[in-house]
């Protein structure tokens, strides 16, 4: 079987990456409904839900030494370098036992796409798009109500800007390559699962079973 390998690890030994192993990206605008539908997707179809932003955060909150760099790219609504998040990405994909991955909010911008793509040597089996108009963003975000840093009219401006400008591209050469399943998010949750649980029911079989560390 063909494998691709991740980068040496502290032991000296490699994480192999076989083959099988699935990566679904999740994209849509700032409020889209990435992170509400994904913990859905996991508990039907048993994939692990990496979510780039939280890993960024969680490098803001151990105050790693990119801590305070991520933090004020997050204030700004910047994308931050990709060698770190694809870092961090990697890092979660090499420990976890399960090898179906939903990556929410990523790619984010080019960069992003073939930082992952060279690194990780994956490429997503497709991009599950969730298609909302800006004022329905702008409303959720304003909200939402968690107290993060970017939950402001200000930086929703900029975060918005940086979607149109960097995210819409990326789906754009996704859906060149037939790789884009876009869905209405603009409905009530429910409806917007509806349409979720289609697009990976189609999976093959294998996709549907197994752990979701
Ligand atoms: N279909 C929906 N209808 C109404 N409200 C929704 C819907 N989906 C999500 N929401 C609400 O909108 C807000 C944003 O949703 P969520 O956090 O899932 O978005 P997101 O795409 O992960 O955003 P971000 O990119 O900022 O992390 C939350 O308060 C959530 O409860
Ligand atoms: N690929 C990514 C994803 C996120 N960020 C930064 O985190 C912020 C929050 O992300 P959400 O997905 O939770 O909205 C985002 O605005 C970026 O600052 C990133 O740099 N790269
Ligand atoms: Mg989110």
């Amino acid at each position: 079987m063909a494998t691709s390998e991740f980068p040496a690890q502290k032991d000296g030994s490699k994480a192999v990456l076989q083959e099988t192993t699935v990566v679904v990206f999740v994209l849509g605008g700032p409020g889209s409904g990435k992170g509400t539908q994904c913990p859905k997707i996991v508990e039907h179809f048993g994939f692990r839900h990496l979510c780039a932003g939280d890993l960024l955060q969680a490098e803001i909150e151990s105050e790693s030494e990119n801590g305070t760099m991520i933090q004020n790219f997050k204030k700004e609504g910047k994308i931050v370098p990709s060698e770190i998040t694809v870092k961090l990405l990697q890092q979660a994909m090499q420990q976890s036992d399960n090898k179906r991955f939903i990556i929410d909010g990523f790619s984010r911008n080019e960069e992003n796409r073939a930082a992952f793509e060279n690194i990780v040597r994956i490429k997503p089996e497709f991009v599950l798009f969730f298609d909302c108009p800006e004022e329905e963003l702008t409303k959720r975000i304003l909200n939402r109500n968690q107290g993060r840093v970017d939950d402001n009219i200000e930086t929703i401006g900029k975060r918005l800007k940086v979607y149109f400008e960097s995210t819409l591209p990326v789906i754009n050469y996704y859906n060149s390559k037939g790789k884009v399943q876009k869905i209405d998010a603009q409905r009530s949750i429910e409806e917007v699962f509806e349409d979720v649980k289609s697009v990976f029911a189609k999976l093959r079989p294998v996709a549907r079973v197994g752990s979701t560390k």
